[in-house]
Parts: structure tokens; C-alpha cells; sequence
């Protein structure tokens, strides 16, 4: 379990993070993000239509040398119209009680890169920030451009304060899993020993399902759910009470609907897993006391109550609406719209709350106004209004992000994202905006 999540220790008192090593700081690494985030632009040539880089950069390669600190070296700077672009996160900024914001939507509409950006947000508005991808398909290392794989909270590079991140596991989750159901003396040690002295028949009979089966394939959404609890236990010690805000970047919606029905599964299964094995060790002790072995103690049974305790905790930060937002994410399509529907209707039916969407790729009206883009913004403009006329999202307030001609990688782009992002309220839709990353 230690090793699944090897977090750095942290000193309260300071509020600095003890890293794992020594150039790993947050603020002494802007220059790898950015030249990483550079490394994605084509050679000789001037980079995208949205983006202005400035190739003075003589100060980055100096500051190795140097070892100071690389604070402010780089800002995000929206070039048109700053003032109007009021990043629609900054009502979620506000505050300073701890706030955990669940990302999640249809695949691909950009929840990992709304994630990273909301995480980049916090963290620039000075809540010490963690973000998680509990997502099997993990995208968040490479959003930030940074390796996340490690099961150990990273550091992200590039910023003054502090925001972590981190991929789970969820093979290692699942292990888990295998490892509370099967348990030591348990099933498979029964069943083990029962086959030794011929028995392995008793085990079959005795079983009223196929626990096999069930400890093989976990149920849908326990990698998940398992990842949420393990986060939840780490934050809540008394080591990690500086973290404000904890972002979650969540599977795609079918895997966030089944994760919010399984502690009920587990309940009914875990149930039955429990009574199942206290059958098994009850044949077991008998057999063994003729056999004059004597029976290990099992504490499987312990374990898998406490898994089903853990399921019940996660259920309860889903629904807590005074700590916890779900934010749906979509992109403007019908087909993203309508599953935006459903998924807000299934997760007030979970009694989840729900406050905002993030409507993510619109189109800008600075884009060329080719046949293609006349149409595709034509397109887009359906889908809003759908929007506006969709009894399950019309009451959600909007916040819409620009589809941009770079890939998204690194926190320069995030935050350059983040400035992107505008709220209906107020606004006209679609705002040109235009950002250049300087290099002081
Ligand atoms: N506003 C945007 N403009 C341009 N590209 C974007 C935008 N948002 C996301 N993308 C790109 O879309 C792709 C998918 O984004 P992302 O990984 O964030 O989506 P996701 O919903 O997390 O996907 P998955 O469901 O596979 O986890 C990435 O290449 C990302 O850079």
C-alpha cells in the first residue's frame, strides 16, 4: 500500500514540501516546462496563429548555472483585451476552505486539459493544489508535460506555488481488491488446502456464486472509486491539511455513472463474498480439527468491510455539496450536449451537485472566417443554443473555453488556457483572444 503511494512527507509549519529530490522544486523548473512546451513547435517556424513566443531566451539557459530561482521568469499574458478575460474559474478560486472539483464528461471533449488548467488556476491563485487522474486511461502526464506515472505525488514545474500531481494506478488498485477479497487464509487458501486433501469439491458446493469470477473482474468503476478513497485518506491526515483544492480528472461518463452505483454493489456483493467465507472457514476449521491442523486466522473479512467503508466515504464526498463540485465538461456538439443531459440527470438522481459546464473548443470569432469555419461555427452556435434550451443544463452557469491551434501541453499553455476560459454571464460569445508567453 506504501509503495502504491510513496508521498512526499510535508512540513506544515513551513508549508514547504519536502520533494523527493533536491531539483524538483516548483519554482526551478519553469525553463523544463517550457522547453518542453517548446519542443512541440515546429522547427524555423513562427509558432501558431494564437501563440507569440518570444525566443529571447537567454535567461533560461543562464539560470542553471546560476541556480535562481526561476519565479516570474515567464508570464501568460492574454495580449487582446486582458481585462474582459476573466478566466470563469475564478469563482471557484474564491475562498479558502478546501474545495474538491470532480472533472468529467464524454471521452475526449478535454476533461484532462480542463483539469490541468483548473489545478494551474488554483495554484496561481494560491491554494497549495493536488490534482489526480483516476482515469485507467491517464493523459495527465502528458498534459503537463511531465512523467506522473511514478504512483508518487510530482511536483509540477514551472509554477510559484505549490500544485501536485499524480497518476493512479489502477492495475495496482485492482490488485488490491484481489488481495482484500482472496486474503491470506482466505478463499484461495482454503480452497488451496481443501484441493490438497481432495476436498476442492466441498469449496464448489459451498459456494453460492462464483467468487472466481467476481475476484478476477472487480466490478466497473472500483479502480476508480479505489483511487478517490486512497487520495481521500492522504488528504485527510493532518500532513496534507494545506491542500485547498483537490481536482480529480475522472473517466469518461459511463465509468463515473457505474462508480457512483457501486458502493451499493459492493455492498450486495461484499456481502455475499463475507458469508461466503465465513462458510468456507467454517467447513475449513471442522475438516482442519479432524485433520488436527490448526486454522490460521482470517482477516479477509476485516479487510473487505473496510473496503466497503472506504466505497461508503467516497459515495458521501460525491454528494457532499458544501466541499465537493462535479463539473461536467463538454464540447459544442449535439452528440456532446445530449450525453452532458444524461450525465447531469444521472448525477442529480445520485444527488451530486452540479453547478457549472464547461463548454470546451468553441471556435473564437477571430478564427478565418474559410467556408469550413463558417460552418463548423454555425455548427457550434446550434449546439449552444441547445444548451440553453436543454431543461437539465440550462441552469448550470456555462464556462467556455476556445478550441486553440496548439496542443495543450505544459503549464504555459495551461495557463494560457486559463485565461481562455470566460464566462457567459456578461459576455458575448466567442471573443477573439490571442496570447503571447514572454520570456522576461
Ligand atoms: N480547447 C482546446 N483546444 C484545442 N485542443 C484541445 C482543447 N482541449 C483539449 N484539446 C486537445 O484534445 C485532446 C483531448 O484532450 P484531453 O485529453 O484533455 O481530453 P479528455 O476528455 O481528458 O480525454 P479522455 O476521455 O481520453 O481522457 C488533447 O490532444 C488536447 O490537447
Amino acid at each position: 500500500m506504501a509503495a502504491l503511494y510513496n508521498i512526499p512527507s510535508i512540513s506544515s509549519s513551513t508549508h514547504s514540501l519536502s520533494l523527493p529530490h533536491h531539483n524538483q522544486g516548483c519554482t526551478k523548473t519553469a525553463p523544463m516546462a517550457m522547453a518542453s512546451f517548446l519542443s512541440h513547435l515546429p522547427k524555423n517556424q513562427t509558432p501558431f496563429s494564437l501563440l507569440k513566443i518570444s525566443r529571447t531566451f537567454t535567461s533560461i539557459s543562464s539560470n542553471p548555472t546560476t541556480r535562481k530561482p526561476y519565479r516570474n521568469l515567464f508570464q501568460v499574458r492574454a495580449v487582446a483585451a486582458p481585462a474582459e478575460a476573466v478566466a470563469g474559474f475564478d469563482e471557484m478560486a474564491a475562498g479558502t476552505q478546501r474545495k474538491y472539483y470532480m472533472l468529467g464528461g464524454k471521452g475526449g471533449v478535454g476533461k484532462t486539459s480542463c483539469a490541468a488548467s483548473l489545478a494551474v488556476k488554483f495554484a496561481n491563485s494560491g491554494h497549495p493544489t493536488i490534482v489526480v487522474s483516476t482515469d485507467p486511461a491517464h493523459s495527465l502526464s502528458d498534459s503537463f508535460a511531465q512523467d506522473l506515472t511514478g504512483g508518487m505525488l510530482v511536483p509540477v514545474q514551472g509554477l510559484d506555488n505549490p500544485l501536485f500531481a499524480l497518476e493512479i494506478n489502477p492495475e495496482k488498485a485492482r490488485e488490491e481488491f484481489r488481495t482484500a477479497s482472496q486474503g491470506g487464509g482466505g478463499s484461495g487458501g482454503v480452497k488451496d488446502m481443501m484441493d490438497s486433501m481432495g476436498l476442492g469439491m466441498l469449496v464448489e458446493q459451498l459456494g453460492d456464486l462464483k467468487l472466481g469470477e467476481l475476484l478476477d473482474t472487480p466490478p466497473p468503476g472500483l479502480d476508480e472509486a479505489l483511487a478517490i478513497s486512497k487520495v481521500m485518506q492522504f488528504v485527510e491526515s493532518q500532513e496534507y491539511n494545506m491542500f485547498t483544492r483537490i481536482v480529480f480528472d475522472t473517466a469518461p461518463t459511463g465509468h463515473t455513472l457505474r462508480l457512483l452505483s457501486l458502493p451499493d454493489f459492493l455492498d450486495a456483493s461484499i456481502g455475499k463474498i463475507l458469508k461466503l467465507k465465513q462458510k468456507l472457514s467454517s467447513a475449513t476449521s471442522a475438516i482442519k480439527s479432524v485433520f488436527g491442523k490448526e486454522a490460521k486466522p482470517d482477516d479477509s473479512s476485516a479487510k473487505l468491510e473496510k473496503l466497503k467503508e472506504r466505497m461508503g466515504k467516497v459515495r458521501d464526498l460525491f454528494r457532499d455539496t458544501e466541499s465537493t463540485e462535479f463539473v461536467i465538461v463538454t464540447i459544442p456538439t449535439v452528440m456532446a450536449i445530449s450525453e452532458s443531459s444524461r450525465l447531469h440527470a444521472s448525477l442529480e438522481k445520485e444527488n451530486v451537485p452540479v453547478k457549472r459546464l464547461i463548454v470546451n473548443q468553441v471556435l473564437p470569432a477571430s478564427a478565418s472566417d474559410c467556408k469550413f469555419c463558417a460552418m463548423k461555427r454555425k455548427d457550434q452556435k446550434r449546439a449552444l443554443d441547445m444548451i440553453e434550451k436543454d431543461p437539465e443544463l440550462s441552469g448550470l452557469r456555462l464556462v467556455q473555453a476556445p478550441l486553440v491551434d496548439v496542443e495543450i501541453r505544459g503549464v504555459p499553455a495551461l495557463t494560457f488556457m486559463d485565461h481562455g476560459f470566460q464566462d457567459k454571464i456578461g459576455e458575448k460569445f466567442h471573443r477573439p483572444f490571442i496570447a503571447a508567453v514572454h520570456a522576461i
